[in-house]
């Protein structure tokens, strides 16, 4: 299995996703932002975490005119996987891979922390090692956390079952922590091959770090 790993100037979780992927068994390929085209055999593109382009204007929103996003669009359309994560998912919402926007969160705080998060639906290459309702504790670590979708675009989430995660106490009981509409903290696409979502499975891929919840996540990939 072959994962590429986007890299823009400000990112900073690139490594962290090459090793928790290479942990997993998997080959791993950093890829510049400058480069036109995602290398042919990738299985499996991860836009990973950090500050690209310093966060400048929103998050996400200079990246995704990046060079290679066009490579990544064409990617998409053909049925390609993708992850986004953090940021990652941040700029596959300003490039329109995903439906909604982020705002910055209710408290207008960084968060950083350890935090739970519910399986709404397992039906998907994502999460399908994981039950629905399970609870897992993954770190978030964002200031622009806070997931907007209008009424009707959330009822088409919902209707399509796209919503992937929630966050929640160590319960399963809904807790927000940023604002974001319904607790959202994960998507997908309709199609079910681009995902998304704000906390960081590649940080929680060893016990001895906190916890390992992550590996179950990504392990869903490389099925
Ligand atoms: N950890 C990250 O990817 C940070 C995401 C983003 N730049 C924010 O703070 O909202």
């Amino acid at each position: 299995m072959k994962v590429s790993v986007l890299q823009f100037p400000g990112t900073n979780c690139e490594y962290d996703t090459q090793y928790a992927f290479e942990k997993l068994g998997a080959q791993v390929e950093i890829v510049w932002h400058k480069e036109k085209k995602i290398p042919e055999d990738t299985d499996l593109l991860v836009i990973p975490g950090g500050f690209s382009y310093g966060d400048y204007l929103r998050s996400g929103a200079i990246a995704r005119f990046a060079t290679i996003m066009d490579s990544v669009q064409a990617y998409a359309a053909k049925g390609g996987k993708i992850l986004g994560i953090c940021n990652g998912f941040q700029i596959l919402l300003e490039a329109g891979l995903l439906p909604g926007a982020m705002k910055r969160n209710d408290s207008l705080h960084f968060i950083s922390k350890f935090h739970n998060l519910k399986v709404i639906n397992n039906d998907n290459t994502f999460l399908s090692l994981l039950k629905d309702d399970q609870v897992l504790n993954i770190p978030v670590a964002h200031h622009d956390g806070n997931y907007f979708i209008d009424e009707a675009g959330l009822k088409e989430l919902e209707q399509n079952n796209q919503i992937l995660l929630k966050y929640c106490d160590e319960n399963g009981t809904a807790e927000n922590i940023n604002g974001s509409v319904s607790n959202i903290a994960g998507i997908c696409n309709k199609e079910k091959n681009v995902f998304g979502l704000m906390p960081h499975p590649e940080r929680a891929m060893e016990e001895l770090l906190g916890g390992d919840d992550g590996i179950r996540m990504l392990k869903g990939f490389l099925q």
